[in-house]
This record gives structure tokens, C-alpha cells and sequence, in this order.
């Protein structure tokens, strides 16, 4: 065997193959193609800028009911606040209008302006109170956009949290909810917007009464000069929204690499593996190309931007020139003409507004209508549309799998293929079999945390799919291969939440499990925060985390308990207390346990051997140690391993 390593080239590094080369297909670099999901992409591009016209009053509807429900009287008084400036400020567009005809109308300067004094004091107090409007109008969004955005968060946890389990497993699921999160922090802009066209709309609507008083033709002018830079403003900002979703699997790629790279999780991988500068030239490609994505719309974006400007300034000539025709054909007196030009320069200004908070509005909308999109369940399964809401009249004694089938979606093949199994209270049953042969996914399958593709899965005579599924996990106690520890408290984090019984019960739990050994240590005992991440918490190791929960599972009085690999990380004497209580814990409990350390099934009333998601071996461990077979080949395995003759 040669060593790939040179004296050249840092450890690590094969020769001959510099980190960064990667195959490249059709012209798209390997990590660029890998992280594309083109089913959004193609989603994305067939919302139109009229599908969303259409859709717009809907979310805008939605996003204020939102409002509505965080913050009544915020919502409520920016509404009121932002007409009533449209409001004065289209008083003090007609107050202006009429100040400056009745200035430059023929007769003596006094008399005119004391004709006009009057609509200077409405000017005046127009200008005052929309000033005071927009200190509310500040004030009232500080208020409301905070609140808003997390009650958006919120709803968005809640969909993830009320989806099938599966739906997380289909691909682009995380995209999906990325892109409906950046939907969700949005959603108090689409209802500042949407009031800030209405603010504009109401100032349009004076001049456009005044221009419509000064001459019929000057607004339909005006209106087509905004055409243009309004459906460039639209188009623009589509590139936008489209550039975001098609590099967002690559932005989600990138936000991972920095958390893998910076956090204490894979801090000692990054460096003993040297995989950190690898992964910073991995990063480099992807934001390269995500900045090349990014740019190119950028630019797309400016060009037509450009070309709606020029556009748009071509039309403002016309109007103007309109204008001085008409002045100069005496088609419009010296002094309608003053407050017209007045008329004009202001109506463009709201017209301008209209189509910038217009373009925000639909921009904004594209990303709310993500959010809406996930929260609809348009990506994901509520769970709520797949089971039934079932409650089980008393505990199950059985739990049973019959001739289940389960294929992962978008998965090539089936993971288990019409398997039977049943699990009674006080039986404890062992799932063994080699890697990815299925037994996880059969675990969750009688859990009910899937639903199966064929077959059934039954809790009594009720089967899973017609049951309440939250009611329904309270009686089940999960120690998952992959578990979750939480920066909480050591009381939090065994109880999570589900009814503290007191200090005794959680005791009594933590003797099961072996985590009383770990108390004594712990600053606070029960009440100590289990992470290094903050101040005066304390981080446990793999093993006691273990410990944790399986502490977690105890504590609760579940008539299934499930535990997949529960001793991995245990030493021997933590192991031997688990195996050697758990007849007791089975008393009253269905017992599946899941192991690899084939010895510890001796345990089991039965065994069930799985291979490639089929069920090829059952008995007890003195029939299966008997019999020849895949238990007993991989028994013997260990056995020879760990140095028995037998
Ligand atoms: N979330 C998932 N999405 C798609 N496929 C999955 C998922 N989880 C597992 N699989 C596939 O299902 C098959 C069975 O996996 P499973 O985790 O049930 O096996 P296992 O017997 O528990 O393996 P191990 O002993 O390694 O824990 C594997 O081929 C795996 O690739």
C-alpha cells in the first residue's frame, strides 16, 4: 500500500488531486448542480406578475389579519394614520393648486391673496398634522413589525410542526421552508406597503381630479408616462425574486457550511480532519456562483430599470409638451395652467409612488406568497389532512404492523417490503439486522410517526392513520438513534414540557437510567442548564446525554416504548444497568428495542431479523443462536471479535 501523502503537499491532501477539482457537467460545476432544485425553480417561474396582481389583495388581506391579530390597535391606527395622510396631503395638493390660480389670476395682489389666505391655512395645517402622522406612522410600525414578524416565524413552526414527518424528508422541503421563512420576516413590509400605496393612491387621486378640472387630456397622458417604468419596475424586481429562489438551495448550502465551520458542534472535525480550509474553498465556489447568479439579475434588473426610465422620460416630454400646446393654443388660461404644472409635478410624484410601493408590493408579495404557499400546505402533508382524529377509548395492549410496505419519497426503492410485527405490553420485542435494513423505519412506522405506503399499522384495533396523531403520542416513549439535547434545564430536558410529577418521579427516572450518577455533579442538580454555550450552564458528555434520554423516555408512563441503539455511547456498567432493568420497565410497557450489540437481545421474548426491509428470521435468542442463519452469522461475528472461542 503507498502513502498518497508528499512531503510537498499538506496531510491530508491525495496526491495528484488538488481539493478544489470537481467534475464538471454541461457546464455546471458538480457542488452548483448538486444543491439546485429545479422543481422550485420552475414553481417560481410560472408565477406571473398577473397571477400575482390577482393573488395580491388576498395575501395583503392575509397578512393583515395577522396584524390585526398581534396588535388590533396598531394595525388599526397605522391604517388610519396612512389614509389620513393620502387624505392631507390631497387636501394640501388642492389647496395649493387653488392658491396658486388665484395667485396669478388678473386683479389686485391684496385681494388676491387674501382670496387665498384661507387655503394657505389649510396648507399649513395639512403640512403640520401630516407631519404629526408621520411621527405616529413611525412609532406604530416600530410597534407592530416586530410582534408581526415573529407571529409570522410562529405560524411557520407551526406548519413544520403540524406536517407528516415525511413531508421532511421529501427533497426541497428545506428549501421551501427557507424560502417561506424569508417569506415570513417580510410580511409586515407587504402590509407597509400595501398602506403606503394606498397613502399614494389617495394623493392620486386629488391630483387626478385637479388635472381631470384642468383639462381632460393631461391625466391619461400622465397615467401611460408611468406605464412604462412600471412594468419595467415590476419586471425587475421578478428577476429578483427568481435570481433568490434559484440560488436559495445554494444559499442554504453556504448558511450551513458557516454554521459547521463556526459552531462548537463540528469544531473538533473541522480541525483535526483539516476539514476546515477545504470547506472554505467549498464556500468560495458556491457563493462565487451565487454571487455570479445574484449579479447577472442584478444587472438584468438595472437594464430594464434603464430602459423603463428612458421610456419614461420620453412620455413625462410628452405630457410637458402637451402642456405647453395647450397653453400656448390658448386652449388653457396662464392660471389653470400654474396650478397644473403644480398638479402635474405632484400627481407624478404619487404615480412614481404608486408604481415603486406598486413593484415593492408585488416583489414583497412573491416571497409572502411562500409563506402562504407553506402554511397552505401546498409543499409539505398536514397531518391534519392525512389522519383521522381518533381518540383511543383506553392503552393498547398491541401494537401491530400488518404487511407494511414504506418507500421514502423520492427514494429509488422501497425500504421495507410487506412486514408483519407485533409488540404486546410486557413483551419486550429485538429488532436486529444490518445496516439500512430497515429497522429504524419500521420503529417509526409503529410509532405512528409515519404513515405506511401499503399495509397497515394498528394500536389495538384503531389503526394509526385514524387516530388523533398528538393525542395518540402521548403514549409512546421514543429514544430515537439521533436524539435531541436542548440549551434547558436538566428538569426541562427530561420532562420536555409533558407534566412534571414532581422531583420524586423524575428521581426514580434518573435511577433507571443511570443519570443519578451524573446529579451530584451538576451546579444546580435538577435545575442546572445543560449547555457550555451560556453562562453558569454545564455541558454533559455523549454517554450522560444518553443517560439523559433515556431518563427522558422513563419518566414518561407510555404503554410503547421504542428505543433505537439506547446504549451506543454507555460504558459497560451503564449498559448492564439498562439491559438488566428493562424486564421491570416492560411490566406494564411494549418494549421494541434496537441494538447491534447482539448479545443484549438475550433480553428480547422474540427477536426479529431484518434484511434489506424484509423480516427473513424470527425466535428467541437460544432458537436463533441455534439455528443457522443471518443472526447467527453476525452473533458469531462478535462473539469471535470479542476474543470468545465459542
Ligand atoms: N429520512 C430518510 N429519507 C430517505 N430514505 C431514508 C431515510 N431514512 C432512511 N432511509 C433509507 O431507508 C433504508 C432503511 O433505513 P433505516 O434507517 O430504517 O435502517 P436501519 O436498519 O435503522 O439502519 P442502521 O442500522 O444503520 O441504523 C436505508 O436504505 C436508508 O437509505
Amino acid at each position: 500500500m503507498t502513502s498518497s501523502v508528499t512531503q510537498e503537499q499538506p496531510p491530508g491532501r491525495p496526491a495528484g488531486a488538488p481539493q478544489d477539482a470537481v467534475p464538471e457537467e454541461a457546464g455546471v460545476r458538480e457542488e452548483e448542480f448538486l444543491y439546485r432544485d429545479a422543481s422550485r425553480l420552475q414553481a417560481g417561474s410560472l408565477l406571473t406578475t398577473r397571477t400575482m396582481a390577482r393573488r395580491l389583495p388576498a395575501l395583503v388581506l392575509r397578512s393583515l389579519r395577522l396584524a390585526w391579530g398581534v396588535d388590533r390597535a396598531a394595525t388599526v391606527g397605522l391604517l388610519v394614520c396612512q389614509i389620513a395622510t393620502g387624505a392631507l396631503a390631497a387636501l394640501g395638493l388642492l389647496a395649493v393648486t387653488g392658491t396658486i390660480t388665484a395667485l396669478v389670476s388678473s386683479g389686485d395682489i391684496a385681494e388676491r391673496l387674501w382670496e387665498a389666505a384661507p387655503q394657505l391655512a389649510v396648507i399649513a395645517g395639512a403640512t403640520g398634522l401630516r407631519a404629526l402622522l408621520g411621527i405616529a406612522v413611525v412609532w406604530l410600525t416600530g410597534r407592530l413589525r416586530p410582534v408581526l414578524a415573529r407571529a409570522a416565524e410562529l405560524t411557520m413552526v407551526e406548519a413544520a410542526l403540524g406536517a407528516e414527518l415525511a413531508a421532511n424528508n421529501k427533497p426541497g422541503y428545506n428549501d421551501a421552508f427557507d424560502i417561506a421563512d424569508r417569506g415570513a420576516q417580510v410580511t409586515p413590509d407587504l402590509v407597509e406597503e400595501a398602506q403606503d400605496v394606498l397613502a399614494a393612491a389617495a394623493t392620486l387621486t386629488a391630483g387626478a381630479a385637479v388635472l381631470a378640472v384642468l383639462h381632460p387630456l393631461l391625466l391619461p397622458l400622465l397615467l401611460l408616462a408611468c406605464l412604462p417604468q412600471a412594468a419595467a419596475y415590476i419586471r425587475s424586481a421578478r428577476v429578483m425574486y427568481l435570481a433568490k429562489v434559484a440560488t436559495s438551495g445554494r444559499r442554504r448550502m453556504l448558511s450551513k457550511l458557516r454554521w459547521h465551520m463556526a459552531y462548537q458542534e463540528s469544531s473538533e472535525e473541522m480541525r483535526a480532519c483539516l476539514a476546515g480550509p477545504f470547506l472554505i474553498g467549498r464556500y468560495r465556489k458556491l457563493a462565487d456562483s451565487v454571487n455570479t447568479a445574484e449579479r447577472e439579475a442584478a444587472n438584468t434588473g438595472a437594464r430594464m430599470g434603464l430602459a423603463g426610465a428612458l421610456a419614461g422620460g420620453v412620455a413625462s416630454a410628452a405630457v410637458w409638451a402637451a402642456l405647453l400646446w395647450l397653453l400656448s393654443s390658448g386652449r388653457m388660461s396662464l392660471a389653470a395652467g400654474g396650478g397644473a404644472v403644480f398638479a402635474l409635478q405632484t400627481a407624478t410624484g404619487s404615480v412614481r409612488g404608486m408604481i415603486n410601493g406598486g413593484a415593492r408590493l408585488v416583489r414583497t408579495g412573491w416571497y409572502v406568497q411562500d409563506w402562504q404557499n407553506f402554511l397552505d400546505n401546498a409543499h409539505g402533508q398536514a397531518m391534519a389532512d392525512s389522519r383521522g382524529s381518533r381518540l383511543l377509548s383506553a392503552v393498547p395492549e398491541r401494537f401491530e404492523v400488518r404487511n407494511v410496505t414504506y418507500r421514502y419519497d423520492g427514494a429509488p426503492k422501497d425500504s421495507l417490503s410487506g412486514v408483519s410485527l407485533h409488540v404486546r405490553r410486557g413483551e419486550i420485542v429485538a429488532l436486529v439486522g444490518e445496516n439500512g435494513s430497515g429497522k429504524s423505519t419500521l420503529s417509526r412506522l409503529l410509532c405512528g410517526l409515519l404513515l405506511p405506503t401499503e399495509g397497515e399499522v394498528a394500536w389495538g384495533h384503531t389503526s394509526t392513520a385514524q387516530l388523533d396523531p398528538w393525542a395518540a403520542w402521548g403514549h409512546v416513549a421514543l429514544v430515537p438513534q439521533k436524539f435531541t439535547y436542548l440549551p434547558l434545564t436538566m428538569r426541562d430536558n427530561i420532562t420536555f414540557g409533558q407534566g412534571d410529577t414532581g422531583d420524586a418521579a423524575l428521581l426514580a427516572a434518573c435511577e433507571a437510567s443511570g443519570a443519578s450518577e451524573m446529579l451530584p455533579h451538576l451546579r444546580s442538580g435538577l435545575n442546572t442548564l445543560l449547555t457550555s454555550e451560556w453562562f453558569g450552564g454545564q455541558q454533559l458528555s455523549g454517554g450522560q446525554w444518553q443517560r439523559l434520554v433515556l431518563t427522558r423516555a422513563f419518566h414518561r408512563q407510555a404503554a410503547l416504548l421504542v428505543m433505537d441503539e439506547p446504549t451506543a455511547a454507555l460504558d459497560a456498567r451503564a449498559e448492564h444497568r439498562i439491559f438488566s432493568g428493562l424486564r421491570e420497565l416492560a411490566k406494564d410497557r411494549a418494549v421494541l428495542l434496537i441494538t447491534h450489540r447482539l448479545t443484549n437481545v438475550a433480553v428480547a421474548d422474540r427477536i426479529v431479523v431484518l434484511d434489506e426491509g424484509r423480516i427473513v428470521q424470527e425466535g428467541t435468542y437460544a432458537d436463533l443462536t441455534r439455528t443457522p442463519g443471518l443472526f447467527r452469522s453476525l452473533w458469531e461475528l462478535q462473539r469471535r471479535m470479542s476474543g470468545d472461542p465459542a
